[in-house]
């Protein structure tokens, strides 16, 4: 396992978007995983559309939320997902306008990941990025840095938010040379928010509940 990995490095990854005021979290944690494992397997990036999700996915509540498992099985049931280009994001809930002759990409299955961190690690640097669910509650004041909240104050049982690790690396402190394993976490809040619209997450410790839904799709 390499001491660091990060799937922007091999174009993987789209950049950082911004859910508005919609609780489409779930959305953007879903596009995230097949931009990714489709670019890594037919070699081109697309950004897809988190708004079909929102407007198309009846076993998700668009802006009142949602599950990537359920969202892989929405994409796979409609037939495919629209580029964000064709079918733009609006944040809000509105009347589906799926185009099924416009599909830029299918999906045809999914996998729950192990929540150990080490295999997920393994997992990551064999096949893409992440979708996971997460404990959003140190997201709110984060600066910047290893976020490494007590568990008291981050329960790993009460996942509320949908993110996407791209990558993962060692920090070491400046003063105390302490190593700091974190996984690089892609936020949908917009690049003003965290670390150009990234929060690194300590990795090793099941902080905030950062592996324990762990998914991805399958593409054809
Ligand atoms: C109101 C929806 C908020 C939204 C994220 C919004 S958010 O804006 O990113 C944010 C998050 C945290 C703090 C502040 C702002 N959260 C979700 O969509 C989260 C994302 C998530 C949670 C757990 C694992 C993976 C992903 N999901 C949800 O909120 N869900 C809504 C309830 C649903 N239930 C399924 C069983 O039947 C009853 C309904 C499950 C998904």
């Amino acid at each position: 396992l390499p001491t660091s990995f990060d799937w922007r490095e091999y174009g993987a990854v789209t950049p950082i978007k911004n859910q508005g005021m919609c609780g489409s979290c779930w959305a953007f944690s879903t596009t995230g995983n097949v931009e990714g494992q489709w670019a890594i397997k037919h070699k081109n990036l697309y950004s897809l559309s988190e708004q079909e999700l929102v407007d198309c996915d009846s076993t998700d509540q668009g802006c009142n939320g949602g599950l990537p498992e359920n969202a892989y099985e929405a994409i796979a049931k409609l037939g495919g997902l629209e580029s964000e280009q064709d079918y733009p994001y609006d944040g809000e809930d509105e009347q589906c306008h799926f185009n099924k002759s416009m599909v830029q990409v299918t999906v045809n299955g999914s996998l729950e990941l192990p929540e150990d961190e080490i295999m997920l690690a393994k997992w990551l640097v064999k096949n893409g990025p992440i979708s996971i669910g997460i404990n959003a509650n140190a997201l709110q004041f984060y600066m910047g840095g290893v976020s490494h909240p007590f568990k008291f104050l981050c329960n790993p049982a009460d996942l509320d938010h949908g993110m996407l690790i791209v990558g993962f690396g060692v920090h070491t402190t400046k003063y105390l040379h302490r190593r700091q394993p974190y996984w690089l976490v892609k936020n949908s809040w917009g690049e003003d928010w965290g670390e150009q619209g990234y929060y690194r997450v300590y990795r090793g410790d099941g902080t905030c509940g950062v592996n324990k839904m762990a998914t991805s799709c399958i593409v054809p």
